[in-house]
């Protein structure tokens, strides 16, 4: 959280139309990362910035890059209109977030200051027809940026001032580093770069070598995720694969959850057998994953954040494919032929005020771990994580946890919360859960093979449920 002491918005310096933009986007003050970055992007500085996700890394660089603009316009010397800003980003998604995050800020301005997303459609035609007009910031995937490039769509050669590498971990990992490669070969010798990650890896370090001169690194002191007073992480260690589905059920249908949340997975499949169990008993969810088309991906988050939906279920770039270096990731592994390369839904999509992250398969990754979380919690709102555990998987949470140590994952994770479904311990979680679970183990100690659940329902792993789909009985996959 920022200091209240820090430097507002109001003293940076900024154009007047740019702190009315910030004032109606109801931003008070400046996060830790953008009173850090914006003073030292302003004098002109190179920019290696790493920040916990949800902090605010978008407006670090995009007020700096318009103000910049801005700037120039106003005092400089009267020049042809051409590309002046490149913000590369790893996914669609995030090409259209950054875009529109920037248009916001831009309203006062936009007649100065025009934005445009390559990314956004499949149709190069009419990206060209939008590139004619060259607008001053292109927002892109390195790959398509490329392409117009190559096609000389776009010309940045002799007007490129200001480039922007955003989730510069995940340029690398989703199989951009050629593309990157060739591209800065259509870049001028000299523009400011702002290389702005979550985490520093050495795909970070290669970036930073490509781009960056003299860079200032802002390493944050800060942990990677919320402290406890922001971010509640809990973890409930299930002894079966159907208790995880059960536990679920009880905790949406007793309103355990509240608000929004969304449910990760990690494989398509698991993503719609969780739906259609979820399904039988009325709870409604949408199911979020690259192998959507990008137009119905956009409208599921902006529904999503709209309030039309409670319930996303995902799968997140790490599990979609792992990343593999040179290659695009996704392509032809099996069970996600068809997936977008440049899709990603856990990394830097912006949920709108999301209330609870609930990890129904363990992250495979603390980065997955720390990206999964940074969906709730985001600027300065409070939120929960909750992470289903099989008792084999105990160890690998250990290493996440291990990896995280000092971080506020590792205080949060800890035994003091853990509830076990259908064994001895049970946490500090609340009565209805354990009314739920004596049931449950008392049904088992019968050896019967249903679960009694709050709410008179009964959920049996052997009868199918066909006839009554909602709200009697339904099948555990
Ligand atoms: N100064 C501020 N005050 C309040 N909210 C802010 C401020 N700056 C940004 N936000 C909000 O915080 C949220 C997170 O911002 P943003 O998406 O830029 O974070 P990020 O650090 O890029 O996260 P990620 O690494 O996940 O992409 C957004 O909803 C944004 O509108």
């Amino acid at each position: 959280m920022a200091d209240p002491e820090a430097l507002g918005f109001e003293h940076m310096g900024l154009d007047p139309r740019l702190l009315q933009a910030v004032a109606d986007l109801g931003w008070s003050r400046p996060t830790l990362i953008q009173e850090k970055a914006i003073p030292l992007a302003l004098e002109g500085k190179d920019l290696l910035a790493r920040a916990r996700t949800g902090s605010g890394k978008t407006a670090a660089y995009a007020i700096p890059v318009l103000q910049l603009l801005l700037h120039r316009k106003a005092t400089g010397p009267a020049v042809e209109q051409a590309v002046r800003g490149l913000v590369l980003v790893p996914t669609k998604e995030l090409a259209r977030q950054a875009r529109s995050m920037i248009q916001q800020l831009a309203a006062y301005c936009a007649r100065d200051i025009r934005v445009a997303n390559v990314s956004a459609t499949e149709d190069s035609a009419s990206e060209r027809a939008v590139l004619m007009e060259k607008p001053d910031i292109v927002v892109g995937t390195p790959s398509r940026v490329l392409n117009h490039l190559q096609q000389n769509s776009l010309v940045l050669r002799d007007s490129l001032e200001l480039l922007v590498l955003d989730e510069a971990d995940l340029l690398f990992s989703f199989g951009f580093e050629e593309e990157l490669k060739s591209l800065l070969c259509h870049l001028p010798r000299i523009y400011q770069a702002f290389l702005m990650s979550a985490t520093f890896n050495e795909d970070v370090q290669a970036l930073k070598e490509l781009v960056l001169h003299n860079p200032v690194t802002l390493k944050l002191q800060e942990s990677q995720l919320p402290g406890p007073d922001q971010l509640r992480q809990f973890q409930v260690v299930c002894q079966t694969q159907e208790d995880k589905f059960l536990l679920l059920y009880a905790l949406l249908k007793l309103s355990l959850i509240r608000g929004k949340s969304l449910l990760f997975v990690n494989t398509l499949e698991r993503s719609y057998r969780l739906r259609l169990f979820l399904e039988q008993f009325s709870i409604p969810t949408c199911v979020l994953n690259g192998e959507l088309p990008l137009c119905s991906r956009c409208h599921i988050i902006s529904q999503f954040n709209q309030g039309f939906y409670d319930c996303v279920i995902a799968t997140d770039a790490e599990v979609l494919g792992a990343p593999v270096k040179g290659k695009r990731r996704g392509r032809g592994s099996k069970g996600d032929r068809a997936s977008d390369p440049e899709a990603g839904v856990a990394r830097g999509i912006d949920f709108h005020h999301v209330s609870a992250v609930l990890n129904f398969d363990l992250p495979p990754t603390p980065e997955a771990y720390i990206h999964r979380a940074g969906r709730t919690a985001r600027a300065n709102n409070p939120g929960m994580v909750l992470t289903f555990v099989l008792p084999t998987e105990q160890p690998h949470l250990g290493t996440i946890e291990e990896l995280l140590s000092g971080e506020s994952a590792l205080q949060s994770l800890s035994s003091a919360h853990v509830a076990v479904v259908g064994g001895s311990a049970w946490g500090p979680v609340r009565r209805e859960q354990a009314e739920v679970r004596t049931r449950e183990a008392e049904g088992l100690r019968k050896g019967k093979r249903f679960w009694e659940m709050g709410m008179g329902l009964v959920v049996s792993p052997r009868d199918p449920g066909r006839g009554s789909p909602v709200g009697g009985r339904g099948v555990l996959p």
